[in-house]
């Protein structure tokens, strides 16, 4: 990821509604499934993003939608575009070309009432370090025109027991939560989180999942990048493969990469030789295995049924060579 350290969101607007409707249509799209969403229930439209620096086109041809309400992962290597992606939706960065709304508007004029009700996670954030983190909280809430209960944004982040204490002294993780506090406190209607649990420990991973799904729940529309699969298959209604400045993929955490992609694999020992099979009748397999490849005991060594994981399928999109 680039290290930029994004202005924090600030100011004030009209308070928005929050439609928690989450139904859409299918359209195609340059042979690749889009789905298209009515323009009041599209959250994010981007088609054809373009980026480049210098040589480097970051960016190139992007195409994207989220839907009111619905929680989309982006994932995608190491210097994908991922962040240039998302910087450009918050409006911190300038792009080169494509159609870009978001919230109903272009970021790259949008003003600050718009900005108000985007909310932003990103990645490294070191302002406020001599506040504690409730007066951290509660400064950044002023900036909005109905922000949440700052003490049960702390709350929700699990960090009541630190309220008291300077920004400067938390751990990493802890920093991390209260990242997510001030990304939430003012009620966005859209919420970008940049690899959010970066540096939790599980059961804070948990936690805050969790916070992620009710505000999911109460209509908020998240964008999350992460290199977590488990936290992208947990948390995500859809999730989009970004390589090479574009989408070359996009599914539910179930069905990405299509029915091919998900065959059942049999791996198995015999004769001390590991061996792997992938097939659409994996039963049938392993009771054929069972009739002639089975020892004197009557097993068959190490035998496993394994649908493939979102991070299998993931990495057979991503790697070099992959049929996209
Ligand atoms: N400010 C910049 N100046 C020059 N090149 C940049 C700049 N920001 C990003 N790049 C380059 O653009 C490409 C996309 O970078 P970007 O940070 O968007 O990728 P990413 O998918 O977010 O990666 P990561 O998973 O590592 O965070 C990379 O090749 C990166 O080196």
């Amino acid at each position: 990821m680039t290290s930029t350290t994004r202005p924090s969101p600030a100011p004030p607007a009209g308070a928005p509604g929050r439609p928690a409707d989450r139904g859409a249509d299918h359209g195609v799209d340059h042979g690749r499934e889009v789905r298209e969403h009515p323009a009041e229930r599209a959250a994010v439209r981007v088609r054809g993003l373009a980026k480049r620096y210098g040589p480097k086109q970051a960016v190139d041809g992007l195409d994207i939608d989220l839907a009111t309400g619905e929680i989309v992962a982006v994932l995608g290597p190491n210097g994908a575009g991922k962040t240039t992606t998302v910087e450009i939706l918050e409006g911190f960065r300038a792009r080169d070309g494509g159609e870009v709304r978001v919230l109903g508007e272009d970021p790259a004029r949008a003003g600050r009432a718009w900005r108000a009700r985007i909310g932003v996670v990103a990645q490294d954030s070191r302002d406020q370090a001599e506040l504690s983190v409730a007066e951290s909280v509660r400064a950044t809430a002023r900036y909005y025109p109905a922000p949440r209960d700052p003490d049960e944004v702390v709350a929700a982040v699990g960090l009541t027991a630190k309220a008291g204490a300077r920004v400067r002294s938390l751990s990493g993780g802890q920093r991390r939560r209260l990242d997510v506090a001030l990304g939430v406190v003012g009620g966005p209607e859209l919420l970008f989180l940049d690899e959010p649990t970066t540096g939790f420990d599980p059961q804070a991973r948990r936690t805050f999942w969790d916070l992620v799904l009710r505000l999911r729940d109460a209509g908020t529309t998240i964008l999350l990048t992460t290199h977590d699969l488990a936290e992208a298959a947990h948390l995500a209604d859809r999730v989009a493969v970004v390589r090479d400045g574009r989408v070359v993929a996009e599914g539910t955490p179930e069905t990405l990469g299509g029915p091919a992609a998900r065959t059942p694999v049999v791996t198995w020992t015999a004769d001390g030789v590991r061996h792997t099979e992938r097939t659409d009748a994996p039963t049938a397999l392993a009771a054929h295995l069972m009739a002639t490849a089975a020892g004197p005991d009557g097993e068959v060594v190490d035998l496993c049924i394994a649908r493939p994981s979102l991070e299998d399928v993931y990495l057979g999109l991503v790697t070099d060579g992959a049929d996209a």
